[in-house]
């Protein structure tokens, strides 16, 4: 794993530069400043290309897509794979509607993505598996959610963190498996959105398979950490999860790790 992680982020302080959902965006900028690197979201198509070139990563969210929103990430996406630098994409509730199907493949085809981070339904309808999909939500299935990332991965032939209780991580090849968790990041939303950021700090340094695995263990670690302190009160777990991201250090980190 890359033991040095927290270190190297407040170290580069990458910029992470965002098209974000509505709903948010004050959630994702914080978890990206709190761990160390630097947010930022922007609303127009015509600098889109601009700031992806002082950008180290960027990360694209399809949650409240919208045309200005759709053209956000074309954007950002092409300018980004011209200048070879890492594209994070969050298909939010694609399997909902076919207009979100059609423009995140309008995307994939456009401007190849590096990483897509979903939960099991998201990552489902991409890899053309039946899934349950609620909303948002990452509903029921029935096939084995490692191999939902392994077709969705080989399919859109990128990195896949499929989140969940158990976060899947894969190229299609290789698997890793993050079991750390919180029940309660569930209860708030957009943290699926805030790891989004979390995956964009980390890309912005490397995106090897071990770097994005264990930036995918920051979350639910500062998550159980705040568990401790609030097993019923979700609003102050919230809280207390953002002070635990700002804390973290390499070394707390690659104790509560659990990786396999
Ligand atoms: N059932 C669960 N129990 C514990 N932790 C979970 C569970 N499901 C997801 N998580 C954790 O919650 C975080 C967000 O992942 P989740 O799968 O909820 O994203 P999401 O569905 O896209 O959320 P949102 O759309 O609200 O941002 C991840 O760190 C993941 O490990
Ligand atoms: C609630 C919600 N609706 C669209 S995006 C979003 C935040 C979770 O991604
Ligand atoms: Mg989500």
């Amino acid at each position: 794993m890359k033991t040095n992680l927290m270190k190297t982020i407040r170290e580069q302080q990458p910029i992470v530069l965002n098209v974000a959902n509505h709903v948010t965006p004050q959630r994702v900028a914080d978890g990206i400043n709190y761990i160390g690197g630097s947010p930022m979201m922007m609303a127009d198509p015509l600098e889109a290309a601009d700031l992806t070139k002082i950008a180290d990563a960027v990360v694209l969210n399809l949650g409240s897509t919208n045309p200005t929103a759709q053209a956000l990430m074309l954007g950002a996406g092409e300018t980004a794979n011209r200048l070879h630098k890492p594209v994070v994409f969050d298909p939010v509730a694609v399997g909902a509607t076919p207009l979100r199907r059609k423009r995140t493949q309008q995307l994939l085809e456009r401007a190849p993505v590096t990483l897509i981070r979903g939960n099991a339904g998201e990552v489902a309808a991409l890899a053309g598996v039946s899934w349950d999909q609620r909303g948002i939500d990452a509903g029921q299935g029935s096939v084995d959610p490692v191999t939902v990332a392994q077709t969705a991965a080989q399919k859109c032939q990128c990195i896949v963190v499929l989140s969940g209780p158990t976060d899947i991580i894969t190229d299609g090849t290789t698997v890793y498996q993050v079991e750390n968790n919180a029940p309660m990041l569930t209860t708030n939303v957009g943290m699926g959105d805030v790891l989004d950021g979390i995956l964009g700090v980390a890309a912005g340094i490397s995106t090897d398979l071990e770097t994005i695995t264990t930036a995918t263990g920051i979350l639910p670690v500062a998550a159980e950490l705040a568990t401790h302190q609030y097993p019923d009160a979700p609003f102050s777990f919230l809280a207390e999860t953002y002070n635990q991201l700002a804390r973290l250090d390499d070394q707390t980190l690659q104790q509560r790790l659990k990786i396999k």
